[in-house]
């Protein structure tokens, strides 16, 4: 008998193309989050249950197998380096994580670089040869150079309009994001057949660029 497969959501914007997505590949999931505070959503009609999450925390849920599978920005997974593995690329919430400054930027003696994802951020100078103090933020990155706390940031660009209203200018793109799936190392031995037949589903509905991982 099939089990109920737990799956790992953010709450924000990324649930709303997931669920446009998984409703594309036939399953019958609410398109929109109710206005409330239920953290835990059944869906038994897809034989699914939803956990809402923060999106940071899903690889961790996943990693612990409180959910067998998630769904999180490849942002989220190179800073987080989680234990699970990265099933499909869905091709959603596309974005671009870059490396972010004033427009008469000049290297300093003692650079600092504001972010929400210090890992990716220190491994990205490191590898550049740049010595750079990074300070953990967790939103409203932008603030950072206007205000003077830090030279630089690397954050998410999408439309480009935070940069814009803000007078920053995008220096150096770091890598492409987009959503991926992601499972639990032992779910997806012991719900190997459910996990293999959610995929199958979801390959042909995928938008073009997306690929297998
Ligand atoms: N401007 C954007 N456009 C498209 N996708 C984005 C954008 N910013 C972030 N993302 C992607 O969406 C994911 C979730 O972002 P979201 O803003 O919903 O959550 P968050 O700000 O990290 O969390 P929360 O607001 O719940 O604390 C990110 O991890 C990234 O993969
Ligand atoms: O290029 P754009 O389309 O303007 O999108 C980029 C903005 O979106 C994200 O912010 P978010 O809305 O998640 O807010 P926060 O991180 O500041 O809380 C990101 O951190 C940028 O600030």
């Amino acid at each position: 008998m099939e089990e109920i497969l737990k799956v790992a959501m953010p709450k924000g914007r990324i649930y709303k193309q997931a669920a446009k997505l998984l409703l594309k590949a036939g399953l019958p999931i609410p398109e929109d989050l109710e206005e409330g505070r239920r953290l835990i959503i059944p869906v038994p009609e897809a034989k699914m249950e939803f956990i809402l999450a923060k999106p940071v925390d899903v690889p961790t849920y996943v990693e612990y197998g409180v959910a067998d599978i998630g769904v999180v920005g490849k942002d989220v997974l190179m800073e987080e380096n989680r234990n699970v593995y990265e099933l499909l690329d869905l091709g959603i919430a596309r974005c671009r994580m870059s490396v972010i400054g004033l427009p008469d930027w000049k290297p300093s003696i003692h650079p600092r670089v504001a972010t929400k994802y210090p890992n990716v951020a220190s491994q990205f100078f490191k590898e550049q040869g740049q010595q750079v103090e990074v300070i953990k933020l967790n939103g409203s990155i932008e603030l950072a150079p206007l205000i003077g706390l830090a030279d630089r940031i690397v954050d998410m660009v999408e439309t480009g309009q935070t940069l814009k209203e803000n007078g920053l200018v995008e220096q150096e793109e770091i890598f492409q994001i987009t959503s991926r799936l992601i499972a639990n190392r032992v779910s997806y031995r012991m719900k190997n057949a459910q996990i293999q037949q959610l995929c199958d589903l979801l390959q042909p509905v995928l938008p073009v660029q997306a690929a297998q991982v």
